[in-house]
This record gives structure tokens, sequence and C-alpha cells, in this order.
């Protein structure tokens, strides 16, 4: 039924929705979206930095924060107090497997709203007792389990629907954005176990990396640090658990778990006072300078952290998120999107601005990664510079025998000799994943195209395919008011060990900064001390913040011309040329193409890996006949 009605309206509307997303097939995006002065007018909409000025004072906003992890920890406890009850219980495989195979999460998910769609469709000449009001009267909806992110937001009258899902994604990405007592949170239980990882070892240092330094954490997520020390010997299984018994006694973990013999040995507990995982390996530098490089590309990529945070929270939601169990990390996550939009022809040729187009990026991903790929064929490389490039798999030659040829490959930009995708063997049920969720957001483009405005009151793009469970939070993305620290000391840890290695000519791997310096490791405050933005860098934060739309914001900006600076990184270029559809391979084509790196170990076979343009051409070819045939 739904895939009947789905084909009957690809074929009604699919001219009259090319049109409305025309960011897909033209280079023409210079619509101008008439509904912007009626969204701009609209009263409701909640500026949080607004209201902090409404608010009074900033010393007023850190005493309200204070307050608000005080009640933190309360709630903390009875967490405790509840999980310590129901014992616990790990994921049970099998039952995992059930679901996840038959990918009846996303499924299960639009059925429960079926109910609600069945009404909405089979009654197209009926008036339901909802769209009998006014659109107006609807136009702010209550909070809604399924799609709280929609809390007194109504983008249905958004005349594209690609711009509705945009700004869906951009409500999202605010709803889960972590408000000042969570990052406090999060710096307070670092700074303790590094202090306790001190005390227990004069000559170690204990680092963030990962999502925390990255600012690309969900709620839930773990904190991710590292042990280095001198003596570049506690890695040892003896240290691991000295360690491990060390935090146990100082109240520092629990639920400890020692995981000793595994390539990256770690230590995984819960810090009890934030309710925080966190997980500890040892003597490696990988992590702290993967944080740095995740950072540039966030910086010169507007778009990669909603975008990474949707599909985080796609497969996390389809518990496809974990490497244990075949799914696909963080890490992975973070390379696959940024790639994607490095390559994206658009985005390269700066015809479109990312963040005024999230949503046909998203269906493009989705796209990309479900339907197109060649994961047989493919991997996913980096350049000399860190520029993301797809290789055949068969130029890899570290890569084989490999025991499932349909398995994601993507090259650690930081260990050339690394898989960073190799324990994610659940691959295909990943690509399922990713090419339902195509067809489900964009046969619910076609139909809420196809409906009044009237009846699009209460509906929701983006659920389609989200779920987000957690506990209900206030849109309090409070990151531009308080500082995450472990950015702030992973910047410190690179400034430093960039002027040691300076003055000692040594390669950075043999350079181990001094723990005892404490400008480095805590910037010079204290552990209770929250971080706090000195006033011009606060005006300037206001300032920027202004300037981007952000959710609550509810300026619907039309789509336009990049305004993104053109660097010489992303020459600008033909999309033929991008394609590999131009007749000859010149130079400026496989210098995007291809990995420069010098013959050495792993990375000699890479050099001069390529796709050739006929593979490009293919690849292209064929997400084009995609499109003809409507499938979208
Ligand atoms: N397979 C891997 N190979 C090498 N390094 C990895 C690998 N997986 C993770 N890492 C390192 O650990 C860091 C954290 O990885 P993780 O997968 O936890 O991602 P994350 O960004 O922290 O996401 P999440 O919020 O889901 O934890 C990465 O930034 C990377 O430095
Ligand atoms: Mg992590």
């Amino acid at each position: 039924m739904r895939n009947w009605r789905g084909k009957r309206l690809r074929k009604l509307s699919f001219n009259k929705v090319r049109e409305h997303i025309e960011v897909f097939n033209s280079g023409s995006v210079s619509d101008f979206n008439e509904l912007q002065s009626l969204n701009d007018g609209n009263g409701s909409s909640r500026n949080p930095f607004e209201e902090l000025k409404v608010d009074a004072s900033y010393d007023n906003l850190l005493l309200s924060m204070e307050d608000t992890e005080l009640e933190d920890k309360v709630l903390i406890k009875e967490i405790d107090e509840a999980s310590s009850q129901d014992g616990g219980e790990p994921p049970h495989a099998l039952r995992q497997e059930d679901t996840l195979t038959l990918n009846r999460d996303y499924i299960a998910f639009s059925d429960s709203s079926a109910g609600e769609e069945e009404d909405h469709n089979s009654t197209d000449d009926e008036v339901s007792s909802e769209s009998s009001k006014s659109p107006m009267e609807n136009a702010q909806p209550e909070f809604n389990p399924n799609f709280p992110w929609l809390l007194n937001q109504d983008h249905s009258q958004e005349k594209q629907i690609s711009q509705w899902l945009t700004q869906e994604i951009k409500d999202f990405v605010a709803y889960i954005s972590p408000t000042g007592s969570e990052i406090i949170s999060r710096n307070r239980a670092v700074q303790k176990i590094r202090k306790a990882v001190r005390s227990l070892w004069r000559d170690s240092d204990l680092h963030v990396f990962g999502s925390y330094a990255t600012d690309l954490y969900m709620p839930g997520s773990d904190i991710d640090c590292v042990v280095n020390s001198t003596s570049m010997d506690k890695e040892n299984t003896q240290y691991l658990y000295e360690l491990a018994r060390h935090l146990r006694d100082e109240n520092l973990a629990v639920q400890i778990e020692v995981i000793s013999r595994t390539r990256v040995p770690i230590i995984k507990f819960i810090e009890p006072h934030s309710n925080l995982h966190i997980d500890v390996s040892f003597e490696r530098l990988n992590g702290i300078e993967a944080a740095r490089l995740i950072r540039g590309w966030l910086r010169e990529t507007p778009g990669l952290r909603e975008l990474v945070l949707i599909i985080k929270q796609f497969l996390a939601a389809r518990r496809l998120n974990d490497v244990h169990t075949g799914g696909l990390g963080g890490f992975s996550i973070i390379c696959l999107v940024y790639s994607f939009m490095n390559l994206h022809p658009k985005i390269r040729t700066q015809e479109i601005d990312p963040l005024d187009n999230l949503g046909v990026l998203l269906i493009d991903f989705f796209e990309l990664y479900g339907k197109n790929f060649a994961y047989d064929d493919v991997a996913l490389s980096f350049n000399d510079d860190h520029f993301p490039v797809y290789v055949p798999k068969s130029h890899w030659k570290s890569l084989l025998p490999v025991r499932n040829s349909f398995a994601l490959a993507i090259q650690d930009p930081m260990e050339h000799s690394n898989n960073i995708s190799r324990s994610s063997f659940n691959m295909r049920v990943i690509k399922k994943a990713f090419a339902g969720a195509f067809d489900l957001l964009t046969n619910k483009c076609y139909e809420l195209n196809m409906a009044t405005f009237k009846d699009r009151v209460g509906e929701s793009i983006l659920a389609n395919v989200i779920k987000y469970k957690g506990e209900r939070r206030d849109f309090q993305d409070d990151r531009a008011f308080v500082e995450n620290r472990a950015i702030l000391e992973n910047e410190k840890f690179h400034r430093k060990r960039a002027r040691t290695l300076y003055r000692s000519g040594k390669p950075a791997e043999d350079v181990f900064l001094d723990p005892s310096d404490d400008d480095l490791i805590t910037g010079g405050h204290d552990d209770t001390e929250m971080y706090r933005l000195d006033e011009p860098a606060k005006k300037k934060l206001k300032k920027k913040k202004k300037a981007t739309p952000t959710q609550r914001t509810k300026t619907v900006t039309p789509v336009k011309k990049s305004k993104q600076k053109s660097s010489s990184k992303h020459p600008r270029q033909s999309i033929d040329s991008l394609m590999g559809l131009s007749d000859h391979d010149g130079d400026t084509e496989r210098s995007s193409v291809e990995p420069t790196r010098s013959e050495t170990g792993n990375a000699a076979n890479l050099k001069r890996a390529t796709v050739d343009a006929q593979t490009r051409r293919d690849y292209w070819f064929s997400k084009g006949q995609a499109l003809a045939k409507g499938s979208w």
C-alpha cells in the first residue's frame, strides 16, 4: 500500500517536485522564498541569545548554570539507584539482530505514525478534525515525543519542501546540542580523572580526544581519553589494573572494565558524579592528532557538524553505531560525511551553500551510501593534505585478502596502514538502512509537496528516519558561553608541541610534554572554575550567532550562491571535470582525485591509485539515470 502510494506520488509529482527541489538537479539556485517575511515576523521565535540578554547579566547565566548542575546531581543519584535496581542488563545480541537485520526499527517507526498518515491520506476529500482548524491555530506544535525537536516549531508553510527538511535538521541539532551544565559536567569529570592520573603517576598526563574534543558529541556520548607518560610503559596490563583500582578507590569510577588483550587496550568505566561513560587508552597520540584534524574539517566545512550529528543519531537509534556489533563508529561516520561533502560536485564548485541545503544533502548522502556506492571496489582514502579521495580497493594491498569484499574501507588519515572501518562487518544492514532512509525521506517529500498547506500542519519529515528517545531537552546550545576544556587543552597541547618540536628539531613522536606544565594542562584554571569568555569574545560570539540563523531564529534563508570563500585547496572547477566526465583527465582533476603520498610503507600501494575516468563516468551516469527514473 505504502509502496503503491509512493510510486503513484512519484509519477504524478516528479516534475513538480523537481521544480521545488531544484538544487538537486541544476545549478540554478536563485529562488526567493516568499515565506521568509512571514517567518521573520513570527513573534514566537525564541532566540536563546536574545533571551540571555533579557535574563540580565552574564553572571546570572553562570549562576543559573550552577543551579542546574546541582539539580543534575540529584537526578544522577536517582538514575544510579534506578540502574542498580534493574541490574544494568547488557543489550542482548540476538534480540538486537532480529530488529536490525530485518530493519524493523525504522519500519516500525513509520508504522507507528502510519495511523496518522492513513487518516491524513485516506481522507483526501474529507476534512479531518485537525485540518478543520486554521493552519495558524496549529502553527506552534506542542511537545511530541516522536519529534521533540519540533516543539513550538512549524515548517509546514515552507514553499520548498527541501527547506522544510533543512530547518528540521537545524531544529534537531539545536535540540541535542549541549547545555552549559552538560559542558561543565564533562569538564569537571575530565579534570578529576586527570588529577587522579597525575597523582598516581607523576610522569603521566591525560588528554581528551574523540567527539568531546571535536564538539561532535551527542548527549550520551562517551569521553575518550588517553594517558601518555615519559616512560611510555603504561599500556602494560599491570598498569591498567593499577589505574582502575586507583580510580575506583578515589570514587571516580564504577562499572569498570579492563580490556587488556586487544590491539588498543583500554579501561572503560562510568564516572559516577556525571554518569558519563569514559574510555581510557594508553600511550598513543593518534587520537589527539585526529581531534585537531577533525576540528579543522569542521571549520572549513559548514554543515559537517549538522550532518554528522544526524547520521550519528540515525545509526544510534538503530543500534548500528557500535563497532563491537559490526556497526559504524563515530570516526568512520565523520570520514564518510566529510568525504561526501568534499566530493559533492555542487559543494566543490560552490554552487550551493551547504548550510542552506542540509535537507537535500542528507537525502543525497543516503542515496550515495545506500544505493550507489561500490562497497566491493572502492575505498575511501586521504591524500597528504588529508583531503578525501576514492581509490580502487585493489590498490590498497594491505586490505587484502578481505573476508568480506562487501565491506567499507576507510583509510585512517592519521595512520595509513589502518582501515578504520574494518570492524564494521554489518555494512549490508547499514547500507539497507541508508537506502530505506532515502526512500522514506523522498516519499515523504513527494507526499508533502502534493499536500495542501492545511494538511501539512503537525507533520515532520525528519521523524520518518530519526528517533530521539532521550530525556526531554530545552534547546539550550550553550557552546558559545561555556568553553569546552577538552578543545582548549587540545589546542594548547598542539601549540606547545609545535614549539617544542621546533626547538628540539626532533620528530614529533619523540616529544613528550611535561605534565607539570600547568599552563599547558589546565590553562591556569582550577578544577572547579568555569570557563568564561571575556567580554569582547562574548560580543563577537553573539554577533556571530545573530549572523548565522540558528534553529530558534526561524529565519528562512533563500537558497543562494555559496558565500564561502574560495580556498586554494578547493579550487573552483567545472562539474564535468569533478565528475571525471571531461574528455581528458586533466591535471586539475587528477590532483583532486589522486593521492600524492610518497612511496613509504603501505602508502606505496596508494601511489597513483585512482578510480579511472570510466568508473567515475559510470557512477555519475547511473546516478543520472536514477534521477531520470524518478527514484530520486
Ligand atoms: N578504528 C579506529 N582506528 C583508529 N582510530 C580510531 C578508530 N576508531 C576510533 N578511533 C579514534 O578514537 C576517536 C574516537 O572514536 P569514536 O569512534 O569514539 O568517535 P567519536 O567521534 O568519539 O564518536 P562518539 O561520540 O560516537 O563516541 C577517533 O577520533 C579516533 O581518533
Ligand atoms: Mg567517542
